[in-house]
C-alpha cells in the first residue's frame, strides 16, 4: 500500500483522560435495546422492505423482546409512511412497545414526521444534525455556531409540535457523526438541546452518540463516552445511547466499552445489517452476555427461524461465520478441537456441573436451538478419532475401544480425504459396518460346535478361506478363545487376541449386542472387527473373524 500518508487519523481526544471504565471487566446487565433495523438496516438495503415486508420484521422484533423499536423516517418515502399509518391504525403496537422515528432537523422533515405519528402511544423523536469537522466543513459550510443553532431549532420544534399535539413523545437527538466530532464541541451541542428540552426523570431525554463512521479503536470512543456521561447537564434525566457502525469491524467493542464507559441504551440491528459494513449486531451483543451469565433480555432461543425471517425480508444473507447465528459457528472439523468437545460433553454429562465450560463452545448451542448431531461435530479429513468415536457412540449407540475409534477415525479421514467431502453420520456409520462389521471374505465360518471339558472348552469349528473348507478343532480357557485356537490351527495364522469389548445395543435393536475384537500382528500393528448378533457369543466369534480379515 503505498498511499497511508494520504490518510489521517479523524477523531477526537476528549480534553481529560477519560478511562475510569477500564477498571470494569464485564457487562453487568442488559442496556435499554433499540432497534433500528427497520430504518438504518432498511436505508442500507439495495431494495429497501416493501410495507408487507416491515410488517412482518416489526412482528419479529416484537417477538424477541425489543421495547424500543425506530420504524423508520417517515418522511423519506411513501412506503415509510404508509408502514408507519399501518402500524398505528391497526393498532400492531403493543401497549409496551415504544416506537422511535427519525427525522433531520428540517423544519418541513419534521412536521411531516409529526403528521405520521398521529394517534401513537408511546413515541420517541429522534431528531439529528451532523456536527463533525468535515461535515461542517464540506457538507453544511457552517461555523460551530450555526450547526448548534439548526439542533437547536430542530429541538424546539420538536417540542413545540409536542405540546400543540398534547402529545408526551419522548425525544432524542444524536449529534451525528460524534466520532468525527470535538468531543467538547458534541457536548456543548447536546447540553444546548437538553437546555431546551429541560428533560425530567418521568419524561428523560436520550442523548445519541453514533459511531456513523468508525474512525477510531474502541477504547477511544468508550472514553469520548466517558466524557459525555461526565459532563452532560441534567445526566440523571437523560439516557445516554450507543449507536456503533461498523467501519472498522469492531462495532461490538464499541458498544461493550461504551457500555462500561457509563452509556445506557444500544442501538444496533439483527446480524448487523445497516450502512456500509453495517451497524452493531446486537443478536452478538446480547448473546456475548448470555454468554458470561448476564440475563440480555431479548429472546434468541429459535435462532435458525430468526436468521431465515432475516433473510427472507432483507434479501440478505446470514456470513457463515456470524458469532453465534452463523451456519458454521457451533461446528467443529478438527480433530483436536472434537476430541475436547466430546470429552467436554461426557464430563457435563458425568459431574453435572452449575455453569457449562465445554471447550471450543463458548455457549451451549441448544440455548439458541440449534442441536449437537447436525451443527457440533462434523466430519472431513481434518478430523480425527474423538470426533468419528462421538458421532458412532451418541448417534448410534456404539461404544468403541480406544484404540479402534483411532482406526476408525484413520478410515474416515482417509474417504473424506480423497472425496474431498464432509462424511454425513449416517456415510460414517455405513463406513463403519462396511469396514468392521461382519466382515466374511476371504475367512469365513460353515459351522461352530463346544463342547465343555474339565473347566475348558473344545470347539470344532468349519471354515472356508480362499474357497477351501477346513474343519478343525481346538481347546481353549473360553469360546472366543477356543475359535481362534482353531482358526490359527487351520491357516497357521499368526496374531494375539489382545481387546474384546461388548456391549448391548440400544439404538438399532434391543436384543442385539456388538462385540469388537482387536488381534495384533507380528508386526506389532492392531487389526480390528466387530460382529453383531442376537447371541453374544456368536456375534465375537464375526468380530475375530472380521479382525482376521482385516489384518
Ligand atoms: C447517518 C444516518 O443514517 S442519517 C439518516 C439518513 N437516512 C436517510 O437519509 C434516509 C431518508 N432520507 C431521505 O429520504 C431524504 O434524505 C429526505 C426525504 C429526508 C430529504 O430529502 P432531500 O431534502 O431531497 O435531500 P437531502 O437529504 O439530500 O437534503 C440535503 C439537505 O439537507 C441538509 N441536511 C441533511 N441532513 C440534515 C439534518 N440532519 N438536519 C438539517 N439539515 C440537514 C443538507 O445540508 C442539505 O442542505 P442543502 O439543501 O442546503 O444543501
Ligand atoms: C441518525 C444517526 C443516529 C445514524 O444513523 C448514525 O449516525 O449512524
Ligand atoms: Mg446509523
Amino acid at each position: 500500500m503505498k498511499n497511508s500518508s494520504k490518510y489521517k487519523r479523524q477523531y477526537f481526544l476528549p480534553p481529560v483522560k477519560c478511562m475510569d471504565w477500564t477498571e470494569k471487566d464485564h457487562v453487568e446487565k442488559a442496556p435499554i435495546w433499540c432497534s433500528v433495523d427497520l430504518r438504518d438496516g432498511n436505508q442500507a438495503l439495495v431494495i429497501p422492505m416493501n410495507l408487507e415486508q416491515k410488517v412482518e420484521f416489526f412482528k419479529l422484533l416484537v417477538e424477541i423482546g425489543f421495547k424500543e423499536i425506530e420504524v423508520g423516517f417517515p418522511a423519506a418515502s411513501e412506503t415509510e409512511y404508509t408502514f408507519l399509518r399501518k402500524l398505528i391504525e391497526e393498532d400492531l403496537i403493543p401497549d409496551d412497545v415504544t416506537i422511535q422515528v427519525l427525522t433531520q432537523a428540517r423544519e418541513h422533515i419534521i412536521k411531516k414526521t409529526f403528521e405520521a405519528v398521529k394517534g401513537a402511544k408511546n413515541v420517541i423523536v429522534h431528531v439529528y444534525n451532523s456536527t463533525s469537522l468535515s461535515q461542517r466543513e464540506q457538507v453544511f459550510h457552517k461555523s460551530k455556531e450555526e450547526i448548534l443553532k439548526i439542533a437547536v431549532e430542530g429541538a424546539k420544534l420538536l417540542k413545540q409540535l409536542t405540546e400543540e399535539a398534547g402529545a408526551d413523545y419522548r425525544f432524542e437527538y444524536s449529534p451525528e457523526s460524534f466520532t468525527g466530532t470535538e468531543p467538547e464541541y458534541a457536548l456543548e451541542v447536546c447540553n444546548a438541546v437538553l437546555d431546551i428540552w429541560q428533560p425530567t426523570a418521568d419524561r428523560k431525554a436520550i442523548i445519541n452518540l453514533p459511531v456513523t463512521v468508525e474512525h477510531s479503536m474502541p477504547h477511544v470512543y468508550a472514553s469520548q463516552v466517558e466524557y459525555m456521561c461526565k459532563n452532560l447537564k441534567y445526566r440523571e434525566n437523560v439516557v445516554v445511547s450507543l449507536h456503533p457502525h461498523n467501519d472498522r469491524g469492531c462495532g461490538v467493542a464499541d458498544a461493550e466499552m461504551g457500555i462500561l464507559a457509563g452509556a445506557d441504551r444500544v442501538e444496533g440491528t439483527l446480524f448487523g445489517n445497516g450502512e456500509r459494513t453495517g451497524n452493531v449486531d446486537i443478536v452478538t451483543l446480547a448473546l456475548n452476555m448470555y454468554a458470561q451469565g448476564v440475563e440480555p433480555e431479548l429472546d434468541f432461543t429459535d435462532i435458525s427461524s430468526i436468521c431465515k425471517k432475516y433473510e427472507s425480508f432483507t434479501g440478505m444473507t446470514i456470513n457463515e461465520r456470524s458469532p453465534y447465528s452463523g451456519a458454521l459457528v457451533f461446528a467443529a472439523f478438527s480433530g483436536s478441537h472434537q476430541d475436547a468437545i466430546a470429552k467436554g460433553m461426557h464430563w457435563l454429562d458425568e459431574k453435572k456441573p452449575e455453569h457449562w465450560t465445554v471447550p471450543y463452545l463458548p455457549i451451549d448451542p441448544k440455548d439458541v436451538g440449534r442441536n449437537y448431531d447436525a451443527d457440533v461435530i462434523r466430519i472431513n479429513s481434518q478430523s480425527g478419532k474423538g470426533g468419528v468415536g462421538y458421532i458412532l457412540e451418541t448417534k448410534f449407540g456404539l461404544n468403541l475401544p480406544p484404540k479402534m475409534r483411532e482406526a476408525m477415525g484413520y478410515t474416515a479421514k482417509a474417504v473424506s480425504d480423497h472425496t474431498h467431502k464432509e462424511l454425513m453420520p449416517e456415510e460414517i456409520f455405513e463406513l463403519f459396518k462396511r469396514t468392521f462389521e461382519n466382515v466374511v471374505s476371504p475367512l469365513s465360518l460353515n459351522g461352530v460346535h463346544f463342547q465343555q471339558v474339565n473347566g475348558g472348552i473344545t470347539t470344532q469349528v468349519t471354515s472356508i478361506f480362499n474357497g477351501k473348507e477346513i474343519t478343525t478343532e481346538a481347546e481353549g480357557n473360553g469360546r472366543l478363545n477356543a475359535v481362534s485356537n482353531a482358526l490359527k490351527k487351520a491357516y497357521n495364522f499368526e496374531y494375539d487376541l489382545v481387546t474384546y469389548q461388548e456391549h448391548a445395543l440400544e439404538q438399532s435393536s434391543s436384543s442385539k449386542a456388538i462385540a469388537y475384537v482387536g488381534i495384533r500382528k507380528p508386526d506389532g500393528t492392531l487389526s480390528w472387527g466387530a460382529g453383531v448378533d442376537v447371541d453374544i457369543i456368536r456375534a465375537s466369534i464375526d468380530a475375530l473373524v472380521t479382525a482376521i480379515n482385516n489384518r
